[in-house]
């Protein structure tokens, strides 16, 4: 399965209906990948927390519309990161949106732990309230958004859905760029699945990005790796080898606690 993380570059100088349209040509260059992946809040930013009403959307607004559009054009799966989603009852929700080749929204998920303490996004966003899957043709996907990195129970849960290949969008900051990379194989190492990690670049808001985009395999081994400025990896990933290692090195099965 060929996957493709588009680290977007998230700069306060871009217009945001100009990022949407930027972002869907980089995802129709991608044709040819299975799966397309892009960050988290990527068309307002992360931690532009001032701009989340503004451009707070639902979930058939602009962003979606346009994601839905280039993933049939580019016939790809796509993870098109995550929009700040307005809720028909009023909320907001730091939504993930995920793209079937013909176009079709298939799945969502709401980020269940938010982050900023007692400001920005924890305040401002609804908290989601249940893990999400994602079966696609070649492995299960499970579905988390940046802070949600740091709760390993989320990704334990996941694996225990049945998901072989994590797909994480993010605003990382740079400095905390080591947490990322660390937690990023961790993840990949306790559930012995895959990892794809796909930050932002570019500085928003007065945060620079730490971009470092990852993606990860079962054995916790790095198989591509982005730099600071926006760039798109890509990664081969033989799905086949999530079962060959759990089966080869059963840990899962010796758990005690939490079964
Ligand atoms: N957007 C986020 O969730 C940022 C998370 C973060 O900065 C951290 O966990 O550190």
């Amino acid at each position: 399965m060929r996957a493709s993380l588009i680290q977007l570059g998230v700069d306060d100088d871009e217009p945001v209906a100009a990022r949407r349209e930027r972002a869907a040509g980089l995802v129709r260059a991608q044709s040819g990948s299975d799966l397309v992946v892009l960050p988290e809040l990527w068309p307002v930013g992360a931690f532009a927390y001032t701009s989340f009403a503004a451009e707070a959307e639902p979930l058939d607004g602009p962003t979606a519309e346009t994601m839905s559009r280039a993933a049939r054009d580019a016939q790809v799966w796509l993870h098109a990161g995550s929009i700040v989603e307005r809720a028909a009852d009023g909320p907001m929700y730091n939504t993930s949106l995920v793209f079937s080749p013909t176009g079709a929204l298939v799945r969502t998920y709401r980020k269940i732990h938010r982050f900023g303490f007692d400001q920005g996004e924890a305040v401002l966003m609804g908290a989601g309230d249940r893990p999400v899957t994602a079966r696609l043709p070649e492995t299960v996907v499970g579905l988390a958004t940046c802070y949600d990195l740091r709760f390993p129970e989320l990704f334990r849960a996941l694996t225990d859905a049945g998901a072989q290949t994590f797909v994480i969008p993010a605003g990382w900051p740079e400095r905390r760029r080591e947490h990322w990379s660390l937690l990023a194989r961790a993840r990949a190492v306790e559930n012995q699945a895959y990892v794809l990690a796909c930050g932002t670049a570019g500085t928003h808001a007065g945060v620079r990005q730490a971009g470092h985009s990852v993606v990860v395999d079962p054995w916790g081994e790095v198989l591509a790796e982005a730099g600071h400025d926006e760039e798109v990896l890509t990664a081969v990933l033989d799905t086949g080898r999530v079962a060959k290692i759990r089966e080869e090195f059963p840990a899962l099965k010796d758990r005690v606690l939490g079964r």
